[in-house]
């Protein structure tokens, strides 16, 4: 399924943004502050941009009620605030779909052993760690089957099994994603296309290889970067230089 981001700009905070990504894995980078969870916050409708449109499959997703259906989004806000068990919280997942109660246990079951919290399916939500929470909310949002998949920082918490676990699972999934990610490393390893932000602008977009560049990487995060690629999948990964740029 199709995600436009056309020409978006949220009051002063992102501006002229425009994004594509169609059943791949796309990945929103930049520094703190450069409006990345704003622009997915306008795709999840927690903020209605000032001009611009966010289309699922060509269709505003302003006013859509059928969207749920369609779009999950595991976010920065995403808190559960009550009490409620593991295999509860992922459950809320298929409410946006007509229920079938032997269909959903088996859509729950099957998004708690993806994601490893089986173990964890009767405790309380609010007694795990944060990474297991992450990981409950990852199966939340798989539960849900979405056709497209909104992202803000998955590895948030994540030791480095269950970040690398996490970002295979989303790219298994086979359906558009959109990610942001702060760790280049994994971006590049991870996403078929990134967007680089820079202060609220569009300042980049291409395959890895294309954007995560020496200059760009100084211009845009003041650090002096090495290029290698990876030994076995060939995706460049950075060596930092301890100094960063002025
Ligand atoms: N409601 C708001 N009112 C005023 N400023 C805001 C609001 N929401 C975000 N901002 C500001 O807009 C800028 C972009 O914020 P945003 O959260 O989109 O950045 P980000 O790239 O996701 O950052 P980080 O990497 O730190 O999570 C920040 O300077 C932030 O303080």
């Amino acid at each position: 399924m199709r995600l436009d981001i056309e020409q978006l700009t949220v009051r002063g905070i992102v501006e002229d943004i425009t994004l594509h990504a169609s059943d791949e894995v796309v990945g929103i980078v930049g520094p703190n502050g450069s409006g990345k969870s704003t622009t997915l916050r306008c795709v999840y409708r927690a903020l209605t941009p000032d001009s611009g449109a966010v289309l699922v499959d060509g269709r505003n997703v302003a006013g859509r009620k059928d969207l749920a259906r369609e779009l999950s989004a595991l976010t920065q806000e995403s808190q559960v605030e009550f009490d409620f068990t593991v295999a509860e919280v992922v459950e809320m997942g298929r409410l946006p779909h007509a229920r079938s109660p032997s269909r959903d246990r088996a859509l729950v079951a099957d998004a708690l052993a993806t994601v490893d919290v089986t173990h964890l399916a009767s405790r309380s939500f609010l007694s795990l760690s944060g990474g297991e929470r992450q990981r409950v909310l990852i199966a939340r949002a798989i539960a849900q089957q979405p056709r497209v998949l909104v992202l803000d920082e998955p590895t948030n918490h994540l030791d480095i099994r269950h970040q690398l676990d996490v970002l295979a699972l989303v790219r298994r999934l086979g359906v558009t994603v959109l990610t942001v990610l702060h760790d280049l490393n994994l971006a590049a390893s991870y996403c078929d296309r990134l967007y680089v932000l820079d202060e609220g602008r569009l300042v980049a977009s291409g395959t890895p290889a294309e954007v995560l560049v020496p200059e760009l990487l100084a211009q845009v995060f003041h650090i002096t970067a090495h290029i290698v690629r990876h030994p076995t999948s060939g995706a460049p990964q950075l060596l930092f230089d301890q100094e960063v740029v002025a």
